[in-house]
């Protein structure tokens, strides 16, 4: 089994060519729209989807087979056509350009495979099975997606203010670290969505401290 590297990669406005137009090329350019990609989709026939896309100006669309060229100044390629020596020559081309590619009929050869994924706001929850199949992380996004409802989707920014005054304000690293830790509890994330004074830094690293006693009190 290949030894997967889990990251978030950043795509806007970089160009990343789609080959194919099916079921497979619309859920990947989905995935890239929401990371504000410049998709690029070549294939004869396209989804009503991706055409609406397409009519909507969210991706160019070349109305014909893929060329190698297609893939010049391309971050990453995914080749999605159903003709698995197409897709396995594109991908060659890809790698002669160092360009990663993703293999929609035989994922585990590609230089990528993409995970099952749940957004909340800022907050990404991925799972993989490292190219085993779909059927096992689509479960688990789902049990996640329920665990992790649509409240959390305000989570991200405000635990970014939080981190920007403690680095400031709080200069001792194990304090700072037990502060963050007790910053996202749930019942501090509640407090966090519920107060409208983050932005004071005394009052905001007093209520840290508290939450940090109360839950070092609770490990006890
Ligand atoms: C998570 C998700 C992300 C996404 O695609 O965006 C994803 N597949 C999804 C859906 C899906 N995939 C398949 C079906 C049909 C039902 C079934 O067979 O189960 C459905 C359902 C549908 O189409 O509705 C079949 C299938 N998948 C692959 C092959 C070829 C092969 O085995 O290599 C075949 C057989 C094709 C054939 O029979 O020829 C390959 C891959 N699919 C992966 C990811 C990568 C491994 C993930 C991992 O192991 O972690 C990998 C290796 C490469 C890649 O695509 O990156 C997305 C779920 C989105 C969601 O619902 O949330
Ligand atoms: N990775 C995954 O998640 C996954 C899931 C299901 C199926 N698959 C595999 O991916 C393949 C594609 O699945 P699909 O459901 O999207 O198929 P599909 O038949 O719906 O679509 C195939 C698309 O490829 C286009 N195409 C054909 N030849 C082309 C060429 N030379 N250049 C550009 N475009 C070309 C067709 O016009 C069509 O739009 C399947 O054959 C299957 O092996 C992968």
């Amino acid at each position: 089994m290949p030894g997967w590297y889990p990251l978030l990669l950043r795509l806007d406005g970089r160009k990343c060519v789609v080959f194919g137009g099916g079921a497979v090329a619309q859920r990947k350019t989905g995935g890239l729209l929401e990371a504000n990609a410049d998709v690029h989709v070549v294939s004869p026939q396209i989804t009503p989807a991706l055409l609406e896309w397409s009519r909507l100006g969210r991706l160019r669309w070349s109305e014909r087979e893929a060329e190698e060229k297609d893939m010049e100044g391309a971050t990453l390629v995914f080749a999605a056509t159903d003709r698995p020596e197409v897709n396995a020559r594109l991908a060659e081309a890809a790698a002669e350009r160092g360009i990663p590619a993703n293999v929609a009929d035989d994922g585990e050869n590609g230089d990528f495979i993409v995970p099952a994924v749940l957004r909340r706001g800022g907050l990404v929850l991925t799972a993989s099975a490292s190219g085993a199949g779909p059927a096992l992380p689509v479960r688990i996004v789902g049990e996640l997606a329920e665990r992790y409802g649509p409240i959390y989707n305000e989570n991200v920014e405000v635990l970014r203010t939080i981190r920007r005054i403690v680095k400031a304000e709080v200069e001792d690293p194990a304090e700072r670290r037990a502060l963050l830790a007790a910053a996202v509890t749930d019942e501090a994330l509640a407090e966090w969505r519920a107060a409208s004074w983050l932005h004071d830094a005394d009052k905001l690293v007093a209520a840290l401290r508290q939450l940090a006693k109360r839950s070092e009190r609770k490990d006890a």
